[in-house]
Protein backbone atom coordinates (compact mmCIF):
# COMPACT_ATOMS: atom_id res chain seq x y z
CA UNK A 1 0.00 0.00 0.00
CA UNK A 2 1.12 3.51 -1.00
CA UNK A 3 1.57 6.37 1.74
CA UNK A 4 -1.33 9.33 1.19
CA UNK A 5 -1.63 12.81 2.63
CA UNK A 6 -3.49 12.13 5.63
CA UNK A 7 -1.69 12.84 8.58
CA UNK A 8 -2.29 10.26 11.11
CA UNK A 9 -0.01 11.64 13.85
CA UNK A 10 0.70 15.49 13.73
CA UNK A 11 2.84 16.92 16.26
CA UNK A 12 3.60 20.34 16.93
CA UNK A 13 5.48 22.48 19.30
CA UNK A 14 6.19 19.45 21.65
CA UNK A 15 8.07 20.39 24.55
CA UNK A 16 9.26 18.79 27.85
CA UNK A 17 11.71 19.70 30.52
CA UNK A 18 13.35 17.72 33.01
CA UNK A 19 14.52 20.50 35.41
CA UNK A 20 17.38 22.72 33.64
CA UNK A 21 17.79 20.38 30.72
CA UNK A 22 14.94 20.68 27.78
CA UNK A 23 14.91 17.11 26.50
CA UNK A 24 12.65 18.13 23.74
CA UNK A 25 12.24 21.57 22.45
CA UNK A 26 9.27 22.53 20.54
CA UNK A 27 9.44 19.54 18.47
CA UNK A 28 7.22 18.78 15.37
CA UNK A 29 6.74 16.03 12.98
CA UNK A 30 3.96 14.02 11.00
CA UNK A 31 3.28 10.65 9.90
CA UNK A 32 1.34 9.94 6.79
CA UNK A 33 -1.03 6.78 6.49
CA UNK A 34 1.08 3.76 5.57
CA UNK A 35 4.44 5.33 5.73
CA UNK A 36 7.54 4.71 7.49
CA UNK A 37 8.94 8.21 9.26
CA UNK A 38 12.43 7.40 10.73
CA UNK A 39 13.22 9.28 13.90
CA UNK A 40 17.10 9.53 13.96
CA UNK A 41 19.43 11.72 16.39
CA UNK A 42 23.00 11.22 18.25
CA UNK A 43 22.50 9.66 21.87
CA UNK A 44 20.40 12.06 24.21
CA UNK A 45 18.65 13.83 21.53
CA UNK A 46 15.54 13.43 22.59
CA UNK A 47 13.94 10.82 20.28
CA UNK A 48 13.07 8.23 23.22
CA UNK A 49 11.29 11.31 25.08
CA UNK A 50 9.43 12.28 22.06
CA UNK A 51 7.95 8.39 21.92
CA UNK A 52 6.89 8.76 25.69
CA UNK A 53 5.16 11.52 24.73
CA UNK A 54 3.47 10.73 22.16
CA UNK A 55 2.78 7.65 24.20
CA UNK A 56 1.67 9.20 27.36
CA UNK A 57 4.23 7.84 29.25
CA UNK A 58 5.19 11.04 29.65
CA UNK A 59 3.28 14.62 29.81
CA UNK A 60 4.46 17.10 27.85
CA UNK A 61 4.90 20.84 29.05
CA UNK A 62 3.87 22.32 25.95
CA UNK A 63 2.58 21.34 22.41
CA UNK A 64 -0.12 19.13 20.34
CA UNK A 65 -0.44 15.70 19.85
CA UNK A 66 -2.67 14.94 17.37
CA UNK A 67 -3.78 11.57 16.60
CA UNK A 68 -6.36 12.05 13.44
CA UNK A 69 -8.36 15.33 14.55
CA UNK A 70 -7.86 13.70 18.26
CA UNK A 71 -5.49 16.09 20.73
CA UNK A 72 -3.90 13.63 23.13
CA UNK A 73 -1.32 15.19 24.36
CA UNK A 74 -1.03 14.54 28.10
CA UNK A 75 -3.93 11.67 28.12
CA UNK A 76 -3.38 9.28 30.37
CA UNK A 77 -1.13 5.54 27.87
CA UNK A 78 -4.40 3.38 28.60
CA UNK A 79 -6.51 6.13 27.00
CA UNK A 80 -4.06 6.61 24.13
CA UNK A 81 -3.53 2.99 23.76
CA UNK A 82 -7.13 2.20 22.97
CA UNK A 83 -7.04 4.83 20.89
CA UNK A 84 -5.05 3.14 18.90
CA UNK A 85 -1.14 4.44 19.45
CA UNK A 86 0.80 1.18 20.09
CA UNK A 87 4.27 0.89 21.24
CA UNK A 88 7.58 -1.17 21.67
CA UNK A 89 10.17 -0.37 24.23
CA UNK A 90 14.01 -0.10 23.71
CA UNK A 91 14.71 -2.69 26.56
CA UNK A 92 12.31 -4.88 25.32
CA UNK A 93 9.49 -5.75 27.59
CA UNK A 94 7.47 -8.87 27.82
CA UNK A 95 5.67 -10.18 30.54
CA UNK A 96 7.87 -13.40 31.57
CA UNK A 97 5.92 -15.20 33.85
CA UNK A 98 3.14 -16.15 31.17
CA UNK A 99 2.73 -17.78 28.21
CA UNK A 100 3.28 -15.59 25.09
CA UNK A 101 -0.33 -16.01 23.93
CA UNK A 102 -1.04 -14.94 27.74
CA UNK A 103 1.45 -11.80 26.29
CA UNK A 104 -1.25 -10.89 23.22
CA UNK A 105 -3.93 -11.59 25.32
CA UNK A 106 -2.66 -8.63 27.31
CA UNK A 107 -2.52 -6.27 24.29
CA UNK A 108 -5.90 -7.86 23.15
CA UNK A 109 -7.82 -6.39 26.26
CA UNK A 110 -6.36 -3.08 25.72
CA UNK A 111 -7.83 -3.22 21.98
CA UNK A 112 -11.16 -1.46 22.18
CA UNK A 113 -11.27 -0.89 18.53
CA UNK A 114 -12.62 -3.47 15.54
CA UNK A 115 -10.58 -6.20 14.58
CA UNK A 116 -7.49 -6.46 16.53
CA UNK A 117 -7.23 -10.50 15.17
CA UNK A 118 -7.06 -13.59 16.75
CA UNK A 119 -3.75 -14.78 19.16
CA UNK A 120 -2.99 -17.23 16.85
CA UNK A 121 -2.71 -14.87 13.73
CA UNK A 122 -1.22 -12.12 15.51
CA UNK A 123 1.65 -14.18 16.72
CA UNK A 124 1.65 -15.70 13.18
CA UNK A 125 1.69 -12.28 11.87
CA UNK A 126 5.82 -11.55 13.84
CA UNK A 127 6.71 -15.06 13.09
CA UNK A 128 5.20 -16.81 16.14
CA UNK A 129 3.15 -19.24 14.94
CA UNK A 130 2.45 -22.21 17.11
CA UNK A 131 4.07 -20.80 20.05
CA UNK A 132 0.98 -19.66 21.82
CA UNK A 133 1.60 -21.96 25.02
CA UNK A 134 5.02 -21.36 25.32
CA UNK A 135 6.51 -19.50 28.12
CA UNK A 136 7.60 -16.13 27.33
CA UNK A 137 10.83 -16.95 29.42
CA UNK A 138 11.70 -19.26 26.98
CA UNK A 139 12.05 -17.26 24.04
CA UNK A 140 15.43 -16.26 22.15
CA UNK A 141 15.94 -12.39 21.95
CA UNK A 142 14.61 -12.14 18.57
CA UNK A 143 11.68 -13.84 19.43
CA UNK A 144 11.10 -11.79 22.59
CA UNK A 145 11.07 -8.87 19.97
CA UNK A 146 8.44 -10.70 18.11
CA UNK A 147 6.20 -11.06 20.87
CA UNK A 148 6.62 -7.42 21.93
CA UNK A 149 5.41 -6.52 18.64
CA UNK A 150 2.78 -9.10 18.59
CA UNK A 151 0.92 -7.11 21.96
CA UNK A 152 1.43 -4.18 20.44
CA UNK A 153 -0.18 -4.56 17.09
CA UNK A 154 -2.97 -6.60 19.18
CA UNK A 155 -3.64 -2.92 19.44
CA UNK A 156 -4.51 -2.80 15.98
CA UNK A 157 -2.71 0.50 16.17
CA UNK A 158 -3.18 3.43 14.03
CA UNK A 159 0.06 4.19 14.64
CA UNK A 160 3.12 2.02 15.50
CA UNK A 161 5.84 3.35 17.74
CA UNK A 162 9.22 1.39 17.57
CA UNK A 163 11.65 2.38 19.60
CA UNK A 164 15.14 0.63 18.44
CA UNK A 165 13.31 -2.35 17.98
CA UNK A 166 16.25 -3.64 15.93
CA UNK A 167 18.80 -3.17 18.51
CA UNK A 168 21.02 -6.09 19.44
CA UNK A 169 19.93 -8.23 16.42
CA UNK A 170 22.61 -10.03 14.18
CA UNK A 171 23.13 -9.51 10.88
CA UNK A 172 21.16 -12.32 9.91
CA UNK A 173 18.29 -11.80 12.25
CA UNK A 174 18.80 -7.80 11.11
CA UNK A 175 17.64 -8.95 7.96
CA UNK A 176 14.43 -11.08 9.30
CA UNK A 177 13.65 -8.05 11.39
CA UNK A 178 13.92 -5.62 8.32
CA UNK A 179 11.63 -8.15 6.46
CA UNK A 180 9.57 -7.78 9.10
CA UNK A 181 8.91 -4.08 9.80
CA UNK A 182 8.27 -4.00 5.89
CA UNK A 183 5.87 -6.64 5.50
CA UNK A 184 3.57 -4.10 8.15
CA UNK A 185 4.31 -1.45 5.99
CA UNK A 186 3.20 -3.49 3.13
CA UNK A 187 -0.38 -4.06 5.19
CA UNK A 188 -0.95 -0.10 5.24
CA UNK A 189 0.72 0.02 9.15
CA UNK A 190 1.91 3.51 9.51
CA UNK A 191 4.97 3.84 11.90
CA UNK A 192 7.60 5.93 13.53
CA UNK A 193 10.50 4.03 14.05
CA UNK A 194 13.53 5.48 16.46
CA UNK A 195 16.57 3.70 14.97
CA UNK A 196 20.06 4.19 14.71
CA UNK A 197 20.40 1.05 11.92
CA UNK A 198 21.68 3.28 8.43
CA UNK A 199 20.79 -0.20 6.46
CA UNK A 200 17.14 -0.37 8.35
CA UNK A 201 16.69 3.33 7.63
CA UNK A 202 17.64 3.41 4.12
CA UNK A 203 15.47 0.34 2.87
CA UNK A 204 12.81 1.16 5.53
CA UNK A 205 12.10 4.71 5.76
CA UNK A 206 10.39 7.21 3.34
CA UNK A 207 11.03 9.90 5.10
CA UNK A 208 12.84 11.37 8.42
CA UNK A 209 13.26 13.51 11.01
CA UNK A 210 16.40 14.09 13.08
CA UNK A 211 16.79 15.33 16.53
CA UNK A 212 19.95 17.40 18.37
CA UNK A 213 19.47 18.61 21.38
CA UNK A 214 15.62 18.40 22.04
CA UNK A 215 15.32 20.25 18.34
CA UNK A 216 14.10 19.25 14.73
CA UNK A 217 17.18 19.73 12.92
CA UNK A 218 16.31 18.02 9.25
CA UNK A 219 13.18 16.60 7.69
CA UNK A 220 12.51 15.05 4.49
CA UNK A 221 13.12 12.31 2.25
CA UNK A 222 15.41 10.09 3.67
CA UNK A 223 18.11 10.34 1.02
CA UNK A 224 18.23 13.99 1.28
CA UNK A 225 18.18 13.84 5.38
CA UNK A 226 20.99 11.27 5.73
CA UNK A 227 23.23 13.71 3.45
CA UNK A 228 22.35 16.89 4.80
CA UNK A 229 25.90 18.31 6.79
CA UNK A 230 23.43 19.81 9.94
CA UNK A 231 22.77 15.88 10.05
CA UNK A 232 26.39 14.66 9.32
CA UNK A 233 27.97 17.53 11.96
CA UNK A 234 25.13 16.41 14.48
CA UNK A 235 26.00 12.50 14.51
CA UNK A 236 29.57 13.30 13.91
CA UNK A 237 29.93 14.89 16.88
CA UNK A 238 28.16 12.73 19.38
CA UNK A 239 29.33 9.71 21.23
CA UNK A 240 26.89 7.13 19.00
CA UNK A 241 25.45 3.43 20.03
CA UNK A 242 27.99 0.96 18.71
N1 LIG B 1 13.31 10.90 33.32
C1 LIG B 1 14.33 11.75 33.03
N2 LIG B 1 14.82 12.60 33.95
C2 LIG B 1 15.82 13.44 33.65
N3 LIG B 1 16.41 13.54 32.44
C3 LIG B 1 15.97 12.70 31.48
C4 LIG B 1 14.91 11.77 31.72
N4 LIG B 1 14.68 11.08 30.57
C5 LIG B 1 15.56 11.56 29.66
N5 LIG B 1 16.34 12.52 30.21
C6 LIG B 1 17.37 13.30 29.53
O1 LIG B 1 16.78 13.85 28.36
C7 LIG B 1 17.70 13.85 27.28
C8 LIG B 1 17.09 13.09 26.12
O2 LIG B 1 17.05 11.69 26.46
P1 LIG B 1 16.40 10.60 25.52
O3 LIG B 1 16.49 9.30 26.23
O4 LIG B 1 15.07 11.06 25.07
O5 LIG B 1 17.41 10.62 24.28
P2 LIG B 1 17.52 9.62 23.06
O6 LIG B 1 17.69 10.45 21.85
O7 LIG B 1 16.38 8.67 23.09
O8 LIG B 1 18.88 8.86 23.36
P3 LIG B 1 19.35 7.33 23.02
O9 LIG B 1 19.60 7.26 21.55
O10 LIG B 1 20.59 7.18 23.82
O11 LIG B 1 18.25 6.43 23.48
C9 LIG B 1 18.98 13.23 27.81
O12 LIG B 1 19.85 14.28 28.19
C10 LIG B 1 18.52 12.43 29.01
O13 LIG B 1 19.55 12.31 29.98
Amino acid sequence: MTSTNTPVLKIEGLTRRFGGLVAVNEMGLTVHAGEIVGLLGPNGSGKTTAINLISGVLRPDAGSVMLGDTDIAGWPTFKIARLGVARTFQLVRVLDGMTCGDNVRAGLSFNHREGGGSVEDLLARVGLAGHSDRPASELTYIDRKRLELARALALRPRVLLLDEWLAGLNPSELLIGIALIRSLKDEGLSILMVEHVMDAIRSLCSRCVVMSSGRRIADGPTDAVLNDPAVIEAYLGAPQHA
